[in-house]
This record gives C-alpha cells, structure tokens and sequence, in this order.
C-alpha cells in the first residue's frame, strides 16, 4: 500500500529534500508518494497574497482562508473523507509523540498544512475537521517560523514506521519511547575501536557475558531516564517500572 503525503506551504521547497535519502528510497520503491505545492497557486491577485491583518487588531499577520481552501478542493477534493488525515503543526497543539506517529503509519494519505506569519485563520482548520482527520500538532515548547520543519519532523517520524520501510525493523523495536524499551531513554552505545582517544569502552560490554550487559544497559537506561527525564518516571515510586 502507497502512502500519499501531500505538503502545502509557501516555501515548497523546503520539502527537495524528501527526494533523498532514506526517503527517496522509500519513494523509488514505492511504498511513499511526495507531492509538495506552492500555496500561492491558489491565489488570484498580483502580488499572489496568502496574508491579510488580523481581524480584532494585535501584531503580525494571518493566512487567508481563501487560498487553502482552493488547494484543498484540488489537492484532496470537495467530499467528507475521514481516511484523510490533515496535519496542522501549530504552537498551541497537541504534543507529538511516537504513538501519534505509529497512528499515522498506517495512514493511507497525509496532508501537511504548513502555517507561516502568526498562524492560519481558524476557519480552515474548523472546515478540515468537518472534512478530514485533523492533527494540531506541536513538536515541543518552543516557537518555530512555521510549520515546515515540523511537517519535516513528523514525516520522517512516521514514514520510518511503515511497514517494509526500516531495512532492520528490530532497531524499531529497541528504541527509546517505544514499547520495547519500556518508556525508558536508550543506553549509551560504543562500536570499534575499544580505545579512542583515552576513552575506552566499558568491559562489560567486552565481556560477552549477555546477562551482565543486558543489565548494565538497563542500569544505564533507568539511570539515563532519571536523570534528564524523570517526567517518564513513574511518579508513585520515582523509578521506571
Ligand atoms: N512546536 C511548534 C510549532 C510551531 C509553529 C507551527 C506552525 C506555524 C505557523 C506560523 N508559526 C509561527 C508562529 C509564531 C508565533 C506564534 C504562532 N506561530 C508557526 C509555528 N512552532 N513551534
């Protein structure tokens, strides 16, 4: 099954990227299709303007709605279709998380709604909700210029899930903020040479004893997660379970 990932924004090219990499090859093998659009194609005046003040007063500018919902009618059509899912990245989302990101895995199609100036008039994401599936989703506690870099953050969190995309799926399963780590960050990891620049591997690790390293690695992990996370700890008890 293709997945079809569709990516309006005013700087379109933010999205030449996808062409490389990991997921260009996912591209080339067919199981992701790109299609990136410049919102300004939607508009009709001279000066191909996506912005106008905001209603109520206050600083900046906000997007019009007319432009969107034009490439909407284009891009994804004039019918209800909950198959679809609609990503607006936003300041005031819901955080996004990995379990968002295994949702959206499955999706057969993803619209990515790149905002700039202070924001999209509320009206578009209120007419996609009655339309599609909406996301209003924020990647963490600090501002961004719009939402581009976000829709390049959720699409290389989701598209490394679908099936048949990773080369190795069991480095899915080890992963921190996935199941298969019980919530807990990953441990530190070391490769050849033993000793570099004074610093050595710990033995451990060298021991091919695998009890002690899978406990020296869950040490290291609850040690990790209490440290610079203890808000995936389990607050009854202050450590992970
Ligand atoms: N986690 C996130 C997401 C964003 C984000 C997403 C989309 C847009 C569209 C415009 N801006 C700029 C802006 C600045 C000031 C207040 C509101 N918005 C965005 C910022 N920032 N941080």
């Amino acid at each position: 099954m293709t997945m079809r990932l569709d990516y309006l924004s005013i700087f379109p090219a933010y999205f030449d990227v996808l062409d490389i990499s990991l997921l260009g090859k996912a591209a080339v093998n067919g199981l992701v299709e790109v299609h990136a659009h410049d919102l300004r194609d939607w508009t009709h005046d001279r000066h191909r303007t996506v912005d106008d003040t905001p209603c109520g007063g206050g600083a900046g500018m906000v997007m019009k709605p007319d432009p969107w919902g034009e490439a909407f009618d284009e891009i994804i059509g004039t019918e209800p279709d909950s198959s679809v899912h609609v990503i607006f990245p936003s300041p005031s989302g819901a955080p996004f998380t990995q379990s968002a990101a295994q949702e959206l895995s499955s999706a057969v199609r993803i619209v990515f709604c790149c905002g700039r100036y202070e924001g999209i008039d509320h009206r578009v994401i209120d007419y996609a909700r009655s339309m599609w599936t909406v996301h209003e989703v924020s990647l963490g506690d600090y501002v961004l210029n719009g939402g581009e870099v976000a829709a390049l953050a959720i699409t290389e969190a989701v598209v490394r899930l679908v099936p048949g995309f990773m080369g190795n799926p069991e480095s899915l399963a080890e992963e921190s903020f996935s199941a298969g780590q019980d919530g807990l960050l990953e441990y530190p990891l070391f490769t050849r040479p033993v000793s570099w620049r004074g610093l050595d591997v710990p033995e451990v690790l060298m021991s091919g004893h695998h009890g002690r390293i899978a406990k020296w690695r869950r040490d290291e992990s609850v040690r990790l997660t209490c440290e610079r996370r203890p808000d995936l700890t389990d607050s009854d008890f202050g450590v992970p379970h």
